[in-house]
């Protein structure tokens, strides 16, 4: 399987699987990620772990073996939509999720851990959102969120940037939550939230669900991900994942 999902102790977790290809995103990850937005919203949980296997990578974005069969915006768009409505399902999702970035978060999977409420970050990964090596942006809400967490400069150069960050810089920007040298510092960080009733976590994730309802949050991601498929269609794009793939093949 492509992801493991498990409940523990009212702790959901879901895994890429996937560490030979280093996590990234095909359409059964995706698959999973909206199975992951429906259990969650079913089961009587009290938080939500994402994370991967491995100690290398925590994903390493779309699965570019596989998309950069697509060409145009026309092909794009149905992709880069369909994991962008998960991953807005998933950061609504009325429990605190948290991102255990296990290893390096790039492109997409750096998306992914920005949707989180929490990034608890290994210390020997890095993370980026290296979309701009591509010539597109983030396109699946990554660069709309990034901007409602972290301070407007920080947000922007992240995005600008598009390199990888270690994660002493990521502390420093406000992207990570905490830094995990080792399992005791997860412990550590829920320590006072597990004193404190799942009915108190979800009313204060309720008022974080209403602000991103009225700032009409799902539009501007939406936005975001018309624009990623326009760019994606140019030949700088495709000229750009070419070099990628032909690098592996040496
Ligand atoms: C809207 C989101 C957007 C999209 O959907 O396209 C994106 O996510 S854009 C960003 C897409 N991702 C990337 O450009 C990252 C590509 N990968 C890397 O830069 C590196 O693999 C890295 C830094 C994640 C890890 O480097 P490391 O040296 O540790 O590993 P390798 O590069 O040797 O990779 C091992 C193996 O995995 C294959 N691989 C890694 N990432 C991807 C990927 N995203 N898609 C497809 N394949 C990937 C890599 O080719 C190697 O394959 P092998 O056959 O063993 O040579």
């Amino acid at each position: 399987m492509a992801y493991i999902i498990e409940t523990k102790n009212q702790v959901m977790t879901f895994s890429i699987n996937r560490p030979h290809i280093r996590n990234a995103i095909n359409n059964e990850v995706m698959e999973g990620f909206e199975e992951l937005a429906n259990r969650a919203r079913e089961e009587d949980i009290r938080y939500v772990v994402i994370t991967a296997t491995g100690e290398q990578a925590f994903c390493s974005g779309g699965d570019l073996s596989v998309f950069h069969e697509l060409k145009t915006e026309q092909q794009a768009w149905p992709m880069l939509s369909r994991m962008g409505e998960a991953l807005y399902r998933i950061k609504t999702i009325p429990v605190p999720v948290i991102a255990l970035v296990n290893g390096t978060a790039v492109g997409g999977g750096c998306e992914i851990a920005t949707a989180c409420d929490y990034r608890l970050v290994k210390s020997h990964a890095k993370c980026g959102f290296i979309q701009g090596t591509l010539a597109i942006t983030s396109g699946w809400g990554g660069g709309t969120y990034l901007f409602e967490t972290l301070k407007h400069d920080a947000a922007l150069k992240m995005l600008s940037d598009a390199r990888a960050y270690t994660a002493t810089e990521l502390f420093e920007n406000g992207w990570a939550s905490a830094i995990i040298e080792e399992d005791g510092d997860i412990e550590q960080f829920l320590a006072s939230m597990n004193r404190v009733l799942p009915s108190v976590h979800r009313a204060y994730k309720e008022i974080a669900i209403r602000k991103w309802q009225e700032t009409n949050l799902k539009q501007r991601v939406d936005q975001e991900i018309r624009e990623c498929a326009r760019l994606w269609a140019k030949e700088a794009h495709h000229q750009a994942v070419d070099r990628f793939l032909n690098k592996s093949k040496k």
